[in-house]
C-alpha cells in the first residue's frame, strides 16, 4: 500500500492491506448487522406474548399465539446467534489474511531499504513494529469491527421502536444513550485521542529500558554502579506510571457519568411508567415490559461502542507504526544499469552525512583501490572508517560525489550485480539459527556441500565443525551450540570466501578473539583477500604494514596517506599511532613473560 492513503481514516486503511478479503469483511460486518436485527425480534415477540396476557386478563386460557410466539422468540435469538458467529468466521479470516499481508508489505518493503537502516535500527524495535501491529489489528477486524456494526445498528433500531411503541418511554430509553455518546466522545476525544499514542511510546521506552538494564548487569555489578544503571529504568517506570495515572485520573468522570447514566435508565423509565400506567391502562404496561427488558441491551451495546472505539485507537497507531517503516525510501534502481568493469574501487570526492545527524561523517573523501590492492583505512575512533567502508556495498548512498566499481557508480549498478561484485565482513557477524551448512551457504545459495567444506577448512574452521554433534547439519544457537565471537568470526569469513567475489571489504576485528582464535582468524583473513580487491579496517597496526597504501582518517577526512615506511618518515599521526601500538604490544609480552 502507498503512503499517499494517509488521510484515510484507520480501518479504511488497513482495509487496503486486505486485498480479496476485503470482500468478507463487508460481509461479516453486514451479517453482523442482520444478527443485531434479529437479536432484537425476540423482545418484540415478548411485546406480543405480554400484550396477549393482558388481553386475556383474567382467564389467561384464552391468551391467543403465546405459544407461537415463544418459539419465534426462541428461533430468532438461536438465529441471530448463528448469524453471528458466520459474521466472525467472515472477518476472522479477512483479519488473519489483512495482518498477515501486512507483515508481508513491511517485510517486503525492508528487503529494498538501504541496508544501513535495518543495521542502524535495533532488530527487536522493527519486529515489534510489523509484528505486534498486525496482531493488534487482528483483534480490531476479527472482534471490534463486527461488534461496532451491530452496535450502531441497536440505537437506530431503539429510535425506530421508539415510534412504534410508546415514544415518552422511548425518548426516556434514548436520552440517557445520547449522554452517554456525548461523554465517550469526552472520553476519547482532545488529548485522550493523543493519548494512546504516547501511552505505546512509553510502553516502548520501558521494554527498550528494561531491556538495556538487564543487559548492563554484569557491568553494573563489576563497577558497582547499581544506583546509576537503575536511574533511567527508573524514570522511564515512573513516566509510564504517571501517563497511566494521569489518563485514569482524566477517564475518570466522564467513565462514572458513563456506566451511572447508561445503568440509571431505570431511574427515568419506571417513574415515567408508573405515571403513565396510572391513566393509560394495561397496554402502556405492556410497553414498560418491552422497555425494562430492551434497556439493558442498549447498555451493552454502547459499552461494545466504547471498546470499539478503543480498539480504532490502537489500530490508527498500528497503521502510523507500520508508515513509518514504509515511509523509509527505497534505494533507487537505476532503468537501465551498467556493469562494472573490472574490480577497482573508487570514491570520488564522497561527502556523507547520515540521516538525522547534523555534521558530515565522510567530508570530501577520495581514494581508490586498484584491482588486486590492499588498502588499509586506520585512525581515531569516530574518523569515518566504517562508514567510508559501509558505502562500497551501498548501505547508504552518498550526496556528493561518486562511489565507483570498476568504473561504474554503484547507483547504477543492479543490485544483484553489486552485491556479486562484493564481500563483506564486518565486525558484528550475525549468524542465522540454522545449520551451519546454510548459515555458510546464505553467501552462495546454488554451493554444494563439498564446496561449504573446502570454504570451512579454508577459514580455519575444522575445529569447530569436528565438535558439532551433526557436523555441518548442527543448528547454530541452538540446544547448547553456541560458537564464541572468535569462533563466529571464522564462520563469518568462510562464508565470505564461498562467496568468491572480487571485492573484499572487511573490517579486521579481533575483539572477540583469544590467542589461538586470533591466529586462525588471521590465517582465514590471508585466505580470503589472496588475489582480491581488498579495503580493510585495521585496528591492529601489525596487520597491514605490506598493504599498497594506508589511509589515515580523522574527522571524517583523510589525514594521511602512504604506505607504511612513507607514513613513519612522515612522522605524523600514523607515526604516533604506530609507537603507542608498538609500546602496548610490548606491554602486552611484558606481561605475558611475568606470568
Ligand atoms: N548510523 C549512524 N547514524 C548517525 N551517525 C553515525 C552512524 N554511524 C556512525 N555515525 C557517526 O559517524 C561518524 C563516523 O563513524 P564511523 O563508525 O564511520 O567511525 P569509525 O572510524 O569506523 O569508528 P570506530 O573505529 O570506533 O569504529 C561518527 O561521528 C559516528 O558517531
Amino acid at each position: 500500500m502507498d503512503v499517499k492513503d494517509k488521510n484515510k481514516n484507520s480501518i479504511a486503511r488497513l482495509l487496503t492491506y486486505a486485498g480479496g478479503h476485503k470482500k468478507l469483511t463487508v460481509l461479516g460486518c453486514t451479517l453482523s448487522g442482520i444478527s443485531a436485527v434479529l437479536a432484537l425480534a425476540p423482545y418484540i415477540c415478548i411485546w406480543f406474548v405480554a400484550r396477549g396476557v393482558f388481553q386475556a386478563m383474567p382467564d389467561y386460557a384464552q391468551a391467543q399465539g403465546l405459544v407461537r410466539y415463544g418459539w419465534a422468540a426462541l428461533w430468532f435469538a438461536l438465529g441471530s446467534a448463528a448469524v453471528y458467529f458466520a459474521a466472525l468466521m467472515c472477518t476472522h479470516l479477512a483479519a488473519f489474511r489483512t495482518a498477515k499481508n501486512m507483515r508481508k508489505a513491511a517485510a517486503r518493503h525492508l528487503v529494498n531499504v538501504p541496508l544501513g537502516y535495518l543495521n542502524a535500527s535495533q532488530s527487536g524495535k522493527l519486529r515489534k513494529q510489523i509484528d505486534d501491529n498486525a496482531g493488534m489489528t487482528e483483534q480490531m477486524l476479527a472482534h471490534e469491527l463486527p461488534d461496532l456494526v451491530g452496535a450502531v445498528i441497536t440505537p437506530v433500531a431503539a429510535v425506530v421502536l421508539l415510534f412504534v411503541f410508546d415514544w415518552r418511554m422511548g425518548l426516556a430509553c434514548l436520552v440517557p444513550m445520547l449522554i452517554s455518546v456525548y461523554l465517550l466522545t469526552r472520553m476519547m476525544g482532545g488529548n485522550n485521542a493523543r493519548f494512546f499514542s504516547t501511552y505505546q511510546k512509553a510502553i516502548e521506552d520501558l521494554s527498550a529500558e528494561a531491556t538495556e538494564y538487564v543487559r548492563g548487569i554484569p557491568v553494573v555489578k563489576v563497577f558497582q554502579q547499581t544506583v546509576y544503571s537503575f536511574k533511567s529504568f527508573y524514570a522511564s517506570i515512573m513516566r509510564y506510571s504517571k501517563l497511566a495515572t494521569d489518563y485514569a485520573l482524566s477517564c475518570g468522570k466522564p467513565m462514572t457519568g458513563f456506566t451511572t447514566v447508561l445503568n440509571g435508565t431505570f431511574l427515568l423509565l419506571i417513574p415515567l411508567g408508573m405515571l403513565l400506567c396510572s391513566g393509560g391502562g394495561w397496554t402502556v404496561l405492556v410497553d414498560l415490559i418491552f422497555y425494562i427488558l430492551f434497556t439493558p441491551l442498549c447498555a451493552t451495546m454502547m459499552m461494545r461502542i466504547m471498546y470499539a472505539g478503543q480498539a480504532t485507537m490502537e489500530a490508527d497507531e498500528a497503521v502510523r507504526k507500520l508508515d513509518e517503516i514504509l515511509a523509509v525510501q527505497p534505494l533507487p534502481e537505476s532503468g537501465r544499469p551498467q556493469r562494472a568493469r573490472g574490480a577497482e574501487v573508487e570514491l570520488k570526492n564522497v561527502t556523507f552525512t547520515y540521516p538525522q545527524a547534523k555534521a558530515p561523517a565522510l567530508r570530501q573523501v577520495s581514494f581508490r583501490v586498484r584491482a588486486g590492492q590492499t588498502v588499509a583505512l586506520v585512525g581515531p575512533s569516530g574518523g569515518g572508517k566504517t562508514t567510508a567502508a559501509s558505502l562500497i556495498p551501498r548501505f547508504w548512498d552518498v550526496q556528493e560525489g561518486q562511489v565507483l566499481i570498476g568504473g561504474a557508480d554503484v547507483r547504477e549498478l543492479a543490485t544483484q550485480e553489486l552485491m556479486d561484485q562484493v564481500a563483506f565482513v564486518f565486525q558484528d557477524t550475525r549468524l542465522f539459527k540454522t545449520s551451519l551448512l546454510e548459515n555458510i551457504r546464505a553467501a552462495r545459495p546454488e554451493a554444494t556441500r563439498e564446496q561449504v567444506l573446502e570454504a570451512l577448512h579454508l577459514a580455519q574452521c575444522d575445529d569447530i565443525l569436528a565438535k558439532l554433534p551433526q557436523g555441518l547439519d548442527t543448528r547454530i544457537g541452538t540446544k547448547g551450540v553456541y560458537l564464541s565471537g572468535g569462533e563466529q568470526q571464522r564462520v563469518a569469513l568462510a562464508r565470505a570466501i564461498l562467496k568468491d567475489a572480487p571485492i573484499v571489504v572487511l573490517d579486521e576485528a579481533t575483539a572477540f578473539a583469544d590467542p589461538e582464535n586470533e591466529l586462525l582468524i588471521q590465517r582465514a583473513f590471508e585466505t580470503l583477500i589472496r588475489g582480491k580487491t581488498v579495503l580493510m579496517i585495521a585496528h591492529r597496526l601489525s596487520t597491514i604494514q605490506n598493504a599498497d597504501e594506508i589511509l589515515v582518517l580523522k574527522d571524517g577526512a583523510i589525514a594521511e596517506r602512504g604506505t607504511h615506511r612513507a607514513l613513519l618518515e612522515a612522522h605524523g599521526l600514523y607515526d604516533a599511532m604506530w609507537q603507542d601500538y608498538q609500546t602496548s604490544a610490548q606491554w602486552k609480552v611484558g606481561k605475558e613473560a611475568a606470568v
